[in-house]
């Protein structure tokens, strides 16, 4: 099949590279010239795992190429995939200028039959919209798929190629047809292709999305209860988990979920509820708790330096909202970052993959370091934001070495409580014992 995906972030660049390693002959659009000749020159502008050996195949079989020109690039796609950023608005709702942007200039340039898929995450009803955006101009015709993503970064050509399954949203059975010619690669596992109307296909996405950043909540507030009460999380959580209603994952207590989609899609699902006269009461608290956890770590350490933050320095350990990413978009750690630059603080930070991307906002406000142990080199304490593997099993004696004091606080439990006593750290994390010296 011949596919244009319009739009070559996290989701269009995975997207793109995995139909064309099915086989498919794939074209990228993107406005950004400099990211397009970056591609067009064999380079990945994104840091996640395997789309290198994936792009660089498929760009060597000539199945996937890149332009910025989208009459170009649709002119011979019998499906064109909307993979536009949909970012909060001021007033949290998605802004969904990209996507009808570019369905009203689809409108102005197709000139045969096109199956248009959206991709981004939209709120209930803009297919309509997006029907409507393009049929201002249409001379021929056209049918509108609601196709929300499921991938995980980090996990995004894994999620991608073996998904648990696709949803498709469309009232059309020409386009229903295609759809399901083009994924019959993805669900050969058994994996369902669940075929549902645009609405239904679009709500879904919200509400995977919102569940998942309620679970994770839910423990949080576990997790804070448990520091009260003198409970372990960790063996709540081991004992929840294995409940088979519950589930083992989305369980983890830390320093609040981020990244590019969960805080935004809680509010445009709570906004999209107020504009149609439902008061989503559960996603406002969800909003709330997790504005506050994203500070807890911060309420720790002022509470063991008695407030007294100013002129001391702090090594923090991850960067990226999540391990496996460059994407720092909403990471606890800028939140703790600006905290601590507020209180007087300096700040010596270290991530495997984001720091590049963190300088565009922080600077030279705070210290980027090679590795590890030059940003805990003199520093008052340890603070872990991020769950990179490379954290997991640092040398604790080096690290005692470089640190003024031996004194950690783990926004994401990596350390067993008793390993830390036994070495003579203070150590604080997320509903577990707190060690003291
Ligand atoms: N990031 C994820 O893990 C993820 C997962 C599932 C769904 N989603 C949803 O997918 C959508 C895209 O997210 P993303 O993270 O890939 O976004 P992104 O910001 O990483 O990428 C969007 C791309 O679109 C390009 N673009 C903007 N306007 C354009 C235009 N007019 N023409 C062509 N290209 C244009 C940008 O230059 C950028 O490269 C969002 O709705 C998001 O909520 C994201
Ligand atoms: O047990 C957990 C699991 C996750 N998180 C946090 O939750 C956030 C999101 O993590 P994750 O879901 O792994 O990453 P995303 O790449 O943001 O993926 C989510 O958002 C995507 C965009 O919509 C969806 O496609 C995915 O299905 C959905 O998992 C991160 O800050 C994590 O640290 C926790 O705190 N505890």
């Amino acid at each position: 099949m011949k596919i244009a995906v319009v739009g070559t972030g996290y989701v269009g660049l995975v997207t793109g590279t995995c139909f064309a390693d099915t086989g498919n002959d794939v074209i990228c659009v993107d406005i950004d010239a400099k990211k397009v000749e970056r591609m067009k020159n064999g380079e990945v502008p994104i840091y996640e795992p395997y789309l290198d050996t994936v792009f660089e195949r498929n760009i060597r079989q000539e199945r996937l190429s890149f332009t910025t020109d989208l009459k170009a690039a649709v002119a011979d796609a019998e499906i064109i995939f909307l993979a536009l950023p949909t970012p909060p608005g001021e007033d949290g709702s998605a802004d969904l200028s990209y996507v009808l942007g570019v369905a009203e200039e689809l409108g102005h340039i197709i000139t045969d039959y096109k199956v248009i898929v959206d991709k981004s995450t939209v709120p209930v009803g803009t297919a309509e919209l997006v029907r409507q955006a393009v049929a201002k101009n249409a001379k021929v015709d056209f049918d509108i798929v609601s196709n929300p993503e499921f991938l995980r970064e980090g996990f995004a050509v894994e999620d991608f190629m073996k998904p648990d399954r696709v949803v498709i949203g469309t009232s059309s059975d020409r386009a229903a047809k295609v759809m399901e010619d083009l994924y019959k690669p993805f669900v050969r596992q058994g994996n369902p292709l669940i075929i549902m109307d645009e609405k239904s296909a679009e709500l879904t996405k919200y509400a995977a999305n919102a569940f998942l950043a309620t679970k994770i909540t839910f423990m949080n507030e576990i997790a804070n209860f448990c520091e009260l009460v003198g409970a372990d999380v960790d063996m709540v959580r081991a004992g929840m988990g294995t409940d088979t209603r519950i589930g083992k994952r989305f369980l983890f207590p830390g320093i609040g979920y981020g990244g590019s989609c969960f805080p935004k899609d809680v509010q445009a699902l709570a906004k999209s509820g107020a504009e149609n006269g439902y008061r989503f009461e559960i996603l406002e608290s969800v909003l709330d708790v997790n504005n506050r956890q994203k500070l807890s770590l911060i309420r720790k350490l002022k509470e063991y330096y008695n407030d007294a933050l100013s002129g001391k320095t702090f090594a923090l350990w991850g960067l990226a909202f999540k391990p496996d990413t460059d994407d720092i978009r909403e990471a606890p750690a800028l939140y703790m970052i600006e905290e601590l630059l507020k209180a007087g603080a300096k700040v010596k930070a270290f991530d495997p993959e984001a720091m590049e991307n963190v300088k565009g906002i922080f600077g030279d406000k705070i210290e980027y370091c090679d590795n590890l142990y030059d940003s805990t080199k003199d520093a008052d304490a340890l603070l872990i934001a991020t769950e990179w593997s490379v954290f997991r099993n640092p040398n604790f004696t080096k690290l005692a070495g470089s640190l003024k004091e031996k004194v950690i606080f783990d926004g994401r439990n990596l350390f067993e409580t008793k390993k830390l006593k036994d070495l003579g750290f203070h150590y604080e994390s997320i509903g577990r014992e707190k060690v003291t010296k």
